[in-house]
């Protein structure tokens, strides 16, 4: 049993105890102190808001192939640490994750590592190149049990594919998750098409290569009757198209990164490829414009699009580096500082955009539930008194490369549960 003391469910009214045992909240006793002390571990949480475990929809683990930068455990302790209890991890591997033996394997080692549910996605076309579909069948039915299938890092240009990967996805039941990046509009393409790019010589990103992707993919779903999802949303003109979408009856999900919330092409004047994320660091209008989707639900949730890279492939001169952003240990912080503190979203919506709406999308039946007596303790326990400075060289992933290095920022992970397990705790993990 442990017994978690003190703790504000969603930062809402007065602090309660719960209790948790054999992986369930057994009771949640509002005036605390009433629950004796039994056998078990006690934690301390006056002073914490409890949220349902995070869910990320939007991982890179890297493993197979670059255990260099990152690895399922590497991934899944910078997950448990950032507040997490499921990741996706996206199929960009090496072997791409597009047959069951891939996928396979990432579920069992998230398994054996056991930090934080790792549900592989598996690529929509053989080997990323956009041509032929994968065995999407062959994936959903395997013991990984593949829910999503993306071809991230590459967009499912050929609408004749993506109309397949939808009529598919329907039949078996699953979600295709679009990169939206016209391939032809982005040629060399090294950063946001705007004034910044322009002044230091990058070659253009255009908002019109994500936007019309977006809209052909809506209307392709509306047409042929299927769900989609969109990766890493960053312009207010796929907000604008999500919101048509949408009203029109659309079934449509889109994330966010933290970055994009944060983050605008103000940054590339240092050149520093630390800023170098795919798609681009757009302008502070959009990344106004994507927290009030995200606020009104327009955005569904926030993905993190961790993308950990080899100092070799990222420390070097801008059109070398590799795009790509580190998120999982910094994402609630940027969500905190990005919609909690200007009053775009309370601690229940943090829970709804970065645990229960996700879970929804991705159709996981044991994340994102309530906080109520009979749920799975999936939870995570946040100190919103405290801030941390970020130092990439003491997060949990392989790679370093955070753009947030040296930022003050609100919000400390105090533990994480996994089926009422403590995964991660004062900054450490608990395997
Ligand atoms: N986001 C990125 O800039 N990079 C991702 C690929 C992707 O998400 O498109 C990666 O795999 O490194
Ligand atoms: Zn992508
Ligand atoms: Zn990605």
């Amino acid at each position: 049993m442990t017994l978690i003391r003190g703790a504000v469910p969603y930062g809402e009214g007065d602090p309660v105890d719960i209790v948790v045992e054999d992986g369930q909240i057994a009771e949640i006793a509002t005036a605390t102190g009433n629950v004796r002390d039994r056998a078990g571990d006690v934690i301390d949480a006056h002073g914490l808001i409890a949220l349902p475990g995070l869910v990320d929809l939007h991982t890179h683990l890297r493993e197979p192939g670059r255990e260099d930068t990152e690895t399922i455990e590497t991934g899944s302790a910078a997950a448990a640490l950032g507040g997490y209890t499921a990741v996706f991890a996206m199929a960009n591997t090496d072997p791409v994750a597009d047959n069951p033996v891939v996928v396979e394997h990432v579920w069992r080692r998230g398994r054996e590592v056991g930090l934080v549910d790792v549900h592989p996605i598996g690529a929509v076309t053989v080997g990323l190149k956009g041509e032929r579909l994968a065995e999407l069948g062959a994936m959903a039915r395997s013991a990984a049990n593949v829910r999503i299938f993306s071809d991230d890092g590459m967009c499912v240009a050929d609408p004749l594919i993506m109309r397949r990967a939808l009529e598919y996805s329907r039949g078996l039941d699953v979600l295709i998750a679009q990169h939206a990046e016209d391939p032809r509009l982005t040629v060399g393409a090294q950063a946001h098409e705007g004034e910044a790019a322009a002044r230091l010589g990058l070659a253009g990103w255009p908002a019109a290569a994500e936007e019309s992707i977006v809209a052909r993919d809506c209307l392709l779903a509306g047409h042929f009757g299927a769900q989609l999802h969109v990766c890493h949303v960053s312009t207010a003109g796929t907000a604008d198209v999500l919101r048509w979408a949408k009203a029109r009856g659309t079934q449509v999900s889109a994330e966010v990164t933290p970055h994009h919330l944060l983050l605008d092409d103000d940054r590339l004047a240092t050149y520093d490829p630390v800023n170098k994320v795919n798609p681009p660091l757009r302008t502070s209008s959009d990344t106004k414009a994507l927290r009030a989707a995200l606020a009104e639900g327009v955005i569904d949730c926030v993905a993190t699009d961790h993308a950990p890279h080899a100092p070799q492939d990222k420390d070097c001169e801008w059109s070398a580096a590799r795009p790509g952003m580190l998120g999982l240990q910094t994402a609630l912080s940027i969500v905190i500082q990005t919609m909690v503190r200007p009053g775009l979203l309370d601690w229940r919506g943090v829970a709804r955009v970065m645990s229960e709406r996700p879970a929804e999308i991705a159709g996981l039946p044991d994340q994102g539930r309530p906080i109520a007596a009979g749920e799975p303790a999936n939870l995570v326990l946040v100190d919103p008194a405290r801030t941390w400075v970020v130092n990439g060289a003491e997060l949990a992933s392989l790679a370093g490369n955070t753009p947030y290095e040296g930022m003050e920022l609100p919000g400390v992970v105090h533990t994480t549960l996994l089926r009422g397990r403590v995964t991660a705790q004062d900054g450490r993990t608990r395997p």
